[in-house]
């Protein structure tokens, strides 16, 4: 840090925090520890009794922070993002609308090998909602080397950027309800309604639906007419355990999908069954979606919705965190469930 006279220090970073005090009005920070100095500090500055202050010498091969953080915030910032303005080397990153977060997780890594900056997010492949805090990303000295911003500028080239949101698309749903008890009326429907809640939120409408015994040729023959119908992504409850009436995952096979699993390894939700009929994708629900509150189908429905395409190894990775653990008060998607 070099001390230098007031007059000369336009352009230049303030080296420490200056306070002011106007007695009966005001008593505080006048300027901030990093601030550049500008033409029109001076008098207050003079005012202040300042003749002299501490800057720091921002040379030709150095970012002030706010101006790193800057860059680095376009850098990251992906379709539906946005920045905040830099406040001591800060930037908040924040979604512009609702949709699946997507977090480039090996770029974040080698971004914080490098040192000087630092960036923390939320956990990926989760809805989150415009104005949502993603993450932060902050530069830790006062100025850094422009060599280090130029080396992450490069490390994100041809990549996937740092975060996006993708939004979610209008599904044209089938609903097929299986159950003998509730096609002959003993018990009334109380899945439908939870499909169709979790479907809304997501923007998509159930179309078709329709409810069936539990005969396999039966359940079979609505998935192949709602896919006639135009269906975009079908959905059938119940009948997926072990249990001689449990005919959905036979039936689901024998429209010809490929079954991308039929087991997945969260909890609960473990005996979900997830297929693609040509490219329609097809869910076998177990009886846990209907009165668990937070199961497998939530950690899927949002990435297919916003269009992703599903593969088993996405399936098989989710055991680590796949435990949900009942909290009295649910925060789900706030909480480790899902995140792996
Ligand atoms: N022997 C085994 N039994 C069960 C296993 C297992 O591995 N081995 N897994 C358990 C798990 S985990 C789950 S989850 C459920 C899966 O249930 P299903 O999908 O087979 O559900 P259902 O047997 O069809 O129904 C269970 C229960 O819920 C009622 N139900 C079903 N659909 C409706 C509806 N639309 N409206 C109202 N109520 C409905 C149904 O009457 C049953 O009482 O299996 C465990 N068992
Ligand atoms: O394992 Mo079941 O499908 O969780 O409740």
């Amino acid at each position: 840090m070099n001390v230098i006279r007031t007059e000369d220090a336009v352009g230049m970073v303030l080296g420490h925090d200056i306070t002011e005090i106007v007695p009966g009005e005001f008593k505080g920070v006048a300027f901030k520890k990093g601030h550049i100095i500008t033409e029109n500090d001076i008098e207050r500055l003079l005012r202040i009794g300042k003749e002299h202050i501490y800057v720091f010498d921002l040379s030709e091969d150095e970012f002030h922070e706010d101006e790193a953080a800057v860059r680095l915030g376009e850098l990251f910032a992906g379709s539906g993002i946005s920045f905040s303005e830099p406040k001591e080397g800060k930037i908040n990153i924040n979604p512009e609308y609702k949709g699946l977060l997507k977090i480039n997780r090996d770029l974040l890594d080698e971004v914080n090998d490098i040192g000087d900056i630092c960036v923390a997010t939320i956990h990926g492949d989760r809805y989150v909602n415009k104005g949502d805090l993603l993450g932060g990303c902050r530069i830790i000295p006062l100025t850094t080397k422009k060599e280090n911003i130029y080396k992450i500028e490069e490390l994100a080239k041809d990549k996937e950027p740092m975060f996006q949101v993708k939004p979610f698309k209008k599904f044209k749903t089938a609903l097929i309800v299986t159950g003998s008890e509730v096609y002959k009326g003993r018990i009334e429907d109380k899945f439908g309604p939870v499909i169709e809640k979790k479907l809304k939120f997501f923007g998509s409408e159930i179309f078709y639906k329709e409810i069936v015994p539990d005969e396999l040729e039966t359940i079979k023959e609505k998935i192949l007419a709602a896919k006639e119908k135009g269906a975009e992504l079908i959905i059938v409850t119940g009948g997926m355990s072990v249990d001689p009436d449990d005919k959905t995952p036979g039936a689901i096979k024998a429209t010809g999908a490929n079954i991308i699993t039929y087991g997945t390894p969260i909890l609960p939700g473990a005996m979900l069954l997830f297929a693609y009929l040509d490219d329609i994708p097809v869910f076998g629900l177990p009886g846990c979606v209907m009165f668990a509150k937070t199961t497998a189908f939530d950690l899927l429905l949002p990435k297919v919705m916003a269009g992703e395409k599903i593969y088993r190894k996405d399936i098989s990775r989710m055991g680590y965190g796949g435990q949900c653990i009942s909290c009295e008060v649910c925060t789900f998607p706030n909480c480790h469930f899902g995140k792996h």
